[in-house]
């Protein structure tokens, strides 16, 4: 894989699937960027409306909270959106599903065969970013896996956010490899589904500052 030229000063790190408030406060104090909330009830990650009032207030200015739906009604997400700075949207949701809230989002794309990512970039000319995560047939995400990080063109009309597998052993090949705007990280920095692992988290973001020769 040849070595794209790095266009951020730094890669930005989200951490999703934070449920316990001992685990926000150990994100915040390693410096992560944004925290993710898992706010589709299938996930073993979910967070309910009362835990999202809560555990959002943990989170200080300059850290974006982002919430995580799945092909969800404007009556769920709209609740939800006073504790939020950023919406992903991890379904098959069309741009304008995701336009409709007011608020900076961005697409999860599964990378199945055949997916053109140029074409993704153009349809969804209002995202932030593409959220790029594996394909497993019957599961949105979350799901461990990653992908051949080879498939993504060095040249993208939008910033990409990088997720599906990584792992404090992994992201700094991935950092190296795809130079992303961002990488999001679940499975790979917990001890169980929806309990994050302090050391596991440390050493995720001490490899992301590495890869980027900080
Ligand atoms: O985490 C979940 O439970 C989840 C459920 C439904 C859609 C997406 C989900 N998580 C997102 O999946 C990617 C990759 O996660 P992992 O690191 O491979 O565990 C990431 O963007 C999570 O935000």
């Amino acid at each position: 894989m040849s070595q794209p030229e790095k266009a951020w000063a730094r890669t930005r790190i989200k951490i999703c699937g934070l449920g316990r408030p001992e685990d926000i406060d150990k994100a915040v104090a390693l410096g992560v960027d944004a925290i993710g909330f898992v706010l589709w009830p299938h996930s073993s990650r979910a967070v309910s409306l009362e835990q999202l009032a809560t555990l959002s207030a943990r989170v200080p200015s300059f850290v974006t909270r982002v919430g995580l739906f799945v092909d969800q009604s404007p009556a769920f997400i709209e609740p939800c959106l006073t504790y939020l700075d950023c919406l992903q949207f991890h379904g098959d949701e069309t741009p304008e599903a995701c336009d409709a809230f007011g608020k900076p989002w961005y697409k999860a794309l599964r990378m199945r065969d055949g997916l053109d990512l140029q074409a993704a970039a153009a349809r969804y000319r209002n995202a932030g970013a593409l959220l790029l995560d594996a394909y497993r047939p019957g599961v949105p995400g979350g799901t461990g896996e990653t992908f051949d990080w080879s498939r993504i063109p060095a040249s993208l009309a939008k910033p990409v956010i990088l997720a599906g597998g990584l792992t404090a052993v992994n992201v700094a090949q991935a950092v190296a490899g795809v130079a992303p705007f961002a990488v999001d990280v679940s499975g790979g920095v917990e001890s169980s589904p929806g309990h994050k692992d302090g050391e596991k988290m440390a050493a995720f973001v001490r490899q992301v500052a590495q890869a980027d020769n900080r």
